[in-house]
């Protein structure tokens, strides 16, 4: 894919795949096209040329056949402010074609979120487990989830986590951006580092882990142009 706005080039030629059943983890220094890339996964835009097929199907232009079969986190996740979490998410639940109220209960007990709040109540933290929730509630196949953690406390970054094993367990696919190495590092199967538009490496963490001594500064390197 590539995508341009007006003379900028986001992505220039990307050619990724994200295996299905795995933790995709992508980094890339600032600006890299990391949330491009999500958004032209989510179906949000369309690439200047080439496609994002997700399921065989066009994301941008076959939407509706994507669409409850994905859970999508944006960077900058906001929600209505004067609707509890609550009333938010029932109204999702009900876009999604219906989501058990029971399990909607179970992941805010899970993540500590009190679903009687305003939404513009809220601190950021817990802004961002309502994005959460509406990504995981209704068990979709492929979660597509831009820097998820931003703004979640250590023991809530763990649990999330472990909602992310479980995911890959059950054979559901999971595409996540970061900038944190040792977030990719503990949960997914395969990094894809961009830098500038174009896809510099992609590997298994496992190799990585096993071939660089400083998993850090192998990063530092791709990031920088030395890797
Ligand atoms: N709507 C837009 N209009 C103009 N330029 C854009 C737009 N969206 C992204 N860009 C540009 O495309 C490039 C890639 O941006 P993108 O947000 O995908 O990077 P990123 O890897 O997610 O960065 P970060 O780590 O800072 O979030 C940047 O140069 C950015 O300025």
């Amino acid at each position: 894919m590539t995508k341009r706005f007006g003379h900028r080039t986001a992505l220039d030629g990307l050619d990724l795949d994200v295996p299905a059943g795995m933790i995709l983890g992508c980094l890339g220094p600032n600006g890299a096209g990391k949330t491009t890339t999500i958004r032209l996964l989510a179906g949000l835009i369309r690439p200047t040329s080439g496609s994002a097929m997700v399921f065989g199907f066009d994301a941008a232009d076959q939407y509706d056949a994507i669409q409850r079969r994905i859970g999508y986190l944006p960077g900058d996740f906001v929600a209505y402010p004067d609707l509890t979490g609550r009333q938010y998410l029932s109204y999702f639940a009900h876009l999604y074609g219906g989501v058990e109220r029971k399990r909607i209960e179970l992941l805010a007990k899970r993540f500590d979120l009190d679903l009687a709040v305003r939404i513009g109540a809220l601190s950021r933290g817990n802004r961002q487990k309502v994005g959460i929730l509406q990504a995981f509630m209704h068990e979709p196949e492929l979660l597509i989830l831009d820097e998820p953690t931003a703004g979640l406390d250590p023991l809530m970054q763990r649990e999330f986590r472990t909602l992310l094993r479980e995911t890959r367990d059950a054979g559901r696919t999971v595409f996540l951006s970061s900038h944190v190495m040792s977030e990719v590092e503990a949960v997914a199967d395969t990094v894809a580092i961009l830098r500038a538009g174009q896809l510099v490496t992609t590997q298994s963490v496992q190799d990585l882990k096993d071939r660089a001594a400083d998993l850090e500064a192998a990063f530092l390197d791709y990031y920088s142009g030395q890797g």
